[in-house]
């Protein structure tokens, strides 16, 4: 598999604003460095008029400067190694790699392996998440994680106390990586699937159904999340910036879920919504 690297330095705020762009367009892997991130996609996923309009974009309000290369065979595992260090979310959440150092001082500790999937807590959207699932009753609950990336939302619910899980996502690389965290959380018995929600088609309602995917998922997907939660359930949304909380919103309102809790961090939020 022929990847293409792309070093691109660019001021702050703007760092996290290129990633979740470059996800979009089929970026899968992010590191962070000094100057700004590198960015990786597999050479023949790069449409390059989507990449260019992303760079013109910010040339000039993020100061980017771009050196793009080639790379035969990433050793991702080596690459994490070097970047990827251990995550607390509020004083109960540990989350590390399994070659940091345990913290049995943390009530709830999340083993991720994450090689090229997005969820490792470092991100906002993820760390918001499990904010939110922390202060959320989840024993004895079904609990439904779409775009589940490396697993860790559907491994947060496990350790909360959720009875039967199910998560899927798009890209193959999280179904296999989500799968290796779930045998390192000792969730053997949960398997990642492959797909969108329309796709897979759960069956059944939930009490909880945790989606942090990105605005036009969610608008689209809204109608179908609202009908898989359960009277008195809750719908956990992120993956959107603060100011469009209101479109969010609006759509989750006119499928009548009610909203509860909302959290923001980096100028990313996340919304708790109820089915009355
Ligand atoms: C922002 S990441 C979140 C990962 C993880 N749940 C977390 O909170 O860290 C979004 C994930 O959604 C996946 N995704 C994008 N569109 C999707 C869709 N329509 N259905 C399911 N998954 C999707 C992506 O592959 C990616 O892994």
């Amino acid at each position: 598999m022929q990847y293409l690297e792309f070093k691109i330095s660019c001021k702050e705020p703007y760092r996290e604003i290129m990633v979740a762009e470059l996800a979009e367009i089929g970026f899968d892997s992010f590191l962070e460095t000094d100057e700004g991130i590198d960015a990786y996609i597999q050479e023949d996923q790069l449409v390059r008029a989507s990449y260019q309009e992303i760079i013109d974009r910010y040339q000039e309000s993020a100061s980017l400067k771009v050196r793009e290369g080639k790379m035969a065979k990433v050793n991702w595992n080596e690459e994490w190694e070097k970047h990827y260090d251990p995550i607390t979310v509020g004083d109960r959440v540990y989350v590390r790699a399994s070659f940091h150092q345990a913290r049995p001082e943390f009530k709830y500790e999340i083993l991720i392996n994450p090689k090229m999937s997005f969820g490792t807590g470092h991100h906002a959207t993820t760390y918001l998440m499990i904010s939110h699932q922390l202060n959320l009753d989840h024993q004895g609950k079904r609990v439904l994680d779409i775009g589940a990336g490396t697993g860790i939302l559907a491994i947060m619910a496990q350790k909360l106390g959720a009875k039967e899980i199910e998560a899927f996502d798009i890209d193959e690389w999280c179904v296999e990586n989500g799968d290796e965290n779930f045998d390192l959380n000792g969730m053997s018995h949960v398997r990642m699937g492959k797909g969108t929600v329309r796709e897979v088609n759960p069956k059944g309602e939930f009490d909880i159904v945790l989606a942090n995917i990105n605005k036009n998922v969610l608008l689209d997907e809204m109608e179908v999340y609202s009908a898989l939660v359960k009277k008195g359930g809750h719908l956990l949304l992120s993956g959107f910036y603060v100011h469009d909380i209101a479109d969010i919103l609006k759509k989750a309102n006119a499928y009548g879920m009610e909203l509860v809790d909302e959290k923001s961090k980096d100028n990313w939020a996340a919304l708790v919504m109820k089915k009355p």
